[in-house]
């Protein structure tokens, strides 16, 4: 059994929820453990998840968020930063899936995080798990 982290922040309350339960469904469903943190934003996910990898204790993690395009840049700094900074942490050789969703509004969001619709935190943590496998074949 694995243990994955995710990492949510909590943004929007009621988006954020159904994300959760689908990246914990996912997990269990997968016969592994699972744990969460909660950070302010988005922005603040990958350095959080550096943090927490960097204790050796998690085989793979999540990430959990909503950002709404508003009026001004400020969308695409932290759609953009947040993606880029995930990225990173998988070029490091860490197992993490991307479930921060960038939508242009609320109703965009509400289908992709309804874990009976498009369920995209049921399908971060189903990439992280693959990750985690794949990175167990190679080692
Ligand atoms: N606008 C959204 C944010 N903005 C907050 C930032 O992520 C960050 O917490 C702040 O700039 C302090 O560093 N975060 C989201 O997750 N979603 C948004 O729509
Ligand atoms: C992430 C965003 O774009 C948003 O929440 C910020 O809104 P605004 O650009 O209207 O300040």
């Amino acid at each position: 059994m694995a243990k994955f982290l995710i990492i949510e922040a909590r943004f929007y309350e009621h988006l954020n929820d159904q994300l959760l339960a689908g990246a914990r469904e996912a997990i269990a469903a997968a016969g592994h453990a699972h744990e969460t943190i909660t950070v302010p934003g988005a922005l603040e996910i990958p350095g959080a998840l550096a943090l927490a990898a960097e204790t050796g204790r998690y085989d793979g993690f999540v990430a959990i968020g909503v950002v709404i395009r508003g009026e001004t840049y400020h969308f695409e700094i932290v759609a953009g930063e947040s993606a880029r900074g995930l990225m990173a942490l998988s070029m490091d050789g860490l197992a993490v899936g991307n479930g921060i969703l960038t939508v242009e509004n609320e109703a965009q969001a509400q289908v992709r995080a309804d874990p009976a619709q498009k369920n995209k935190g049921g399908e971060a943590a189903q990439a992280a798990i693959a990750m985690f496998e794949l990175k167990k074949r190679f080692e």
